[in-house]
């Protein structure tokens, strides 16, 4: 890249911030508040307080602001999914990698989710949290289990993730900057 391209690029990233909205979503325990506290400061605690109805951070990457809305996984709260996801950049849904059993109902609330009108042809984000621990499965067997190649009204990008040793977390934030649009 020349010199003069350089600056225009400068010049570009000073002018135009890149914003996105973001929806966490899976079972309670599955790791999305850990996931957000990961991309905000890389931290990680083990007590964590289960999500009661919804919380909304703000995240700054570079140029690009995203907003997350990270929302309760208990079964009391998975009838909000849908309103919190209507209009978002993106749908990240986090599965618990490493807890098999909880796995057919992941799936089968992530597919209810996506047959909402309202969230047709928005880009879904599946991360398989817990890889550290050895019970976890490999990303193949987590595809087919949450039959993730039946899905085919929007792109879909599976990574397998730990927030614990922060693995992949990078590859996340790369994803979303690459989805984030321009704002004027
Ligand atoms: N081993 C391991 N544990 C993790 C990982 N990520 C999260 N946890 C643990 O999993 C538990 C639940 O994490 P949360 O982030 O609260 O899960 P959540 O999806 O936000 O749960 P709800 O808010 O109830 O929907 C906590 O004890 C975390 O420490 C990980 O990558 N590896
Ligand atoms: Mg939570």
């Amino acid at each position: 890249m020349g010199f003069f391209d350089s600056i225009l690029n400068w010049l570009r990233s000073l002018f135009f911030k890149q914003e996105m909205e973001l929806s966490l979503v899976g079972l309670q325990n599955a790791g999305k508040t850990s996931l957000v506290n990961s991309i905000a400061t890389g931290g990680y605690s083990e007590d964590m307080i289960p999500t009661v109805g919804f919380n909304m951070r703000k995240v700054t990457k570079g140029n690009v602001t995203i907003k997350l809305w990270d929302l309760g996984g208990q079964r009391r709260f998975r009838t909000m999914w849908e309103r919190y996801c209507r209009g978002v950049t993106a749908i990240v849904y986090v599965v618990d990698s490493a807890d098999r059993d909880s796995v057919p109902i992941s799936k089968s609330e992530l597919h209810e989710l996506l047959t909402k009108p309202s969230l047709s042809g928005i880009p879904l984000l599946v991360l398989g949290n817990k890889i550290d621990k050895s019970e976890a499965l490999s990303k193949q067997s987590l595809v087919d289990l949450l039959e993730l190649e039946t899905i085919r009204d929007r792109e879909v990008c599976c990574y397998m993730i730990s927030c614990k040793d922060s693995i992949n977390i990078d590859v996340v934030i790369d994803w979303l900057i690459k989805h984030s649009k321009t704002a004027g």
